[in-house]
């Protein structure tokens, strides 16, 4: 017999990330082959986004996917977020020119207080929320503080594509298949402070730290390159990333519905005081996933050099969230 479909609402739905999403959550690459969906997509209220908005419903429509159960465009999040399932947030304001920091923080506090209400409002009891729009752990802060009546560990902030790009580096570097890297996790913020921590990890059950044994290339040239990895794809490509932004989602929201398989990934959730970090600071670490759960990776050690890099990203995030405290 075929599976009920589920709600999979998607904001910032006619923008490059959502582009390069929607045809594959559609197809069945995020939930299963054998799950269908009803995808419930918003755009701001504005005539040419909502057009765009049209024209990716027409080509949705035209892929024929047979696990596309339903498409719904909306420009208000309390209908788009109507007993979903999934959320994806995506949309957001960009820094504009002339925009400081904190008014970017401002700008985005007013979309995500509104979507965060709007999910506690209408969204199923178990949604699960991925936020990719930047600021993306405080933007998931955010939202999960705007949403009392959810779990908070129902919010979650992607750092999948700082995972999956500090797995690329080491396979290059190491000359190993990306695809045998184990036990890697990115701690911290989805910003330049992230700590890509490779120090666990193994490939055929032997130390990647010990396979490349280069501390200085660790330092001077790994946690650089992935750090300003996005800035340097905005300078490459004038755009930033969206196709492995939108793979990184895809593989995010996948593991945790259907499962890690005893494998680590990093996500972004909201800390239960685990390695020191606050409670409630939307964190990256490494968590295994099971039953549509996650769980975080406890009693790794965490030598100097770490709790250096942990405490610096965790400086900054305490930083933007103390920066928005008072709009929430
Ligand atoms: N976490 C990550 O790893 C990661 C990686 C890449 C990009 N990003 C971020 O993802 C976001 C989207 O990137 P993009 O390239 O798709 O941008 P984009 O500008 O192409 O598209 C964003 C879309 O969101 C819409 N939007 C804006 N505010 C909205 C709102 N309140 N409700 C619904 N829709 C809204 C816009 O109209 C636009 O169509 C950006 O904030 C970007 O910085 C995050
Ligand atoms: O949009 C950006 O600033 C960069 C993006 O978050 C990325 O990591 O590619």
């Amino acid at each position: 017999m075929s599976k009920k479909p589920v709600r999979v609402a998607v904001t910032g739905a006619a923008g490059q990330i959502g582009y390069a999403l929607l045809f594959r959550i559609a197809s069945g690459e995020m939930l299963g082959k054998d799950q269908p969906v009803i995808l419930q997509l918003l755009e701001i209220p504005d005539e040419k986004a909502q057009n765009a908005l049209k024209g990716v419903i027409m080509e949705l429509e035209d892929c024929a996917f047979p696990l596309l159960a339903g498409i719904e465009a909306h420009s208000d999040p309390m209908q788009a977020f109507k007993d979903t399932d999934y959320a994806l947030l995506v949309g957001a304001r960009p820094r504009g020119p002339g925009m400081e920091r904190a008014d970017l923080l401002a700008a985005n506090a007013q979309i995500f207080t509104a979507q965060g209400k709007a999910l506690n409002a209408v969204a199923s009891r178990n949604v699960k929320v991925l936020v990719v729009g930047n600021p993306a752990n405080t933007n998931a802060y955010i939202a999960m503080k705007s949403a009392p009546d959810l779990p908070a560990k129902n919010f979650t902030a992607m750092l999948r594509l700082d995972h999956n790009r500090a797995a690329s580096q080491l396979a290059a570097k190491g000359g190993f298949k990306v695809g045998d890297i184990r036990k890697l996790t990115v701690w911290g913020n989805h910003s330049p402070t992230m700590y890509a921590d490779y120090r666990f990890a193994t490939v055929d059950g032997k130390s990647v730290k010990e396979a490349i044994n280069d501390q200085e290339w660790n330092k001077d040239v790994f946690l650089p390159t992935v750090g300003k990895r996005g800035a340097a794809i905005i300078a490459a490509r004038g755009l930033s990333s969206a196709a492995s932004a939108a793979n990184a989602a895809i593989d995010h929201m996948r593991d945790w519905a259907l499962g890690s398989k005893g494998e680590w990934v990093t996500m972004g959730v909201p800390s239960n005081g685990e390695y020191g970090i606050p409670a409630g600071i939307v964190f990256g670490f490494p968590v295994t996933t099971e039953n549509g759960e996650y769980k975080i990776v406890t009693g790794l050690e965490i030598d100097a050099f770490s709790q250096e890099c942990i405490n610096k990203t965790l400086a900054e995030l305490q930083g933007e969230q103390d920066g928005v405290k008072h709009l929430l």
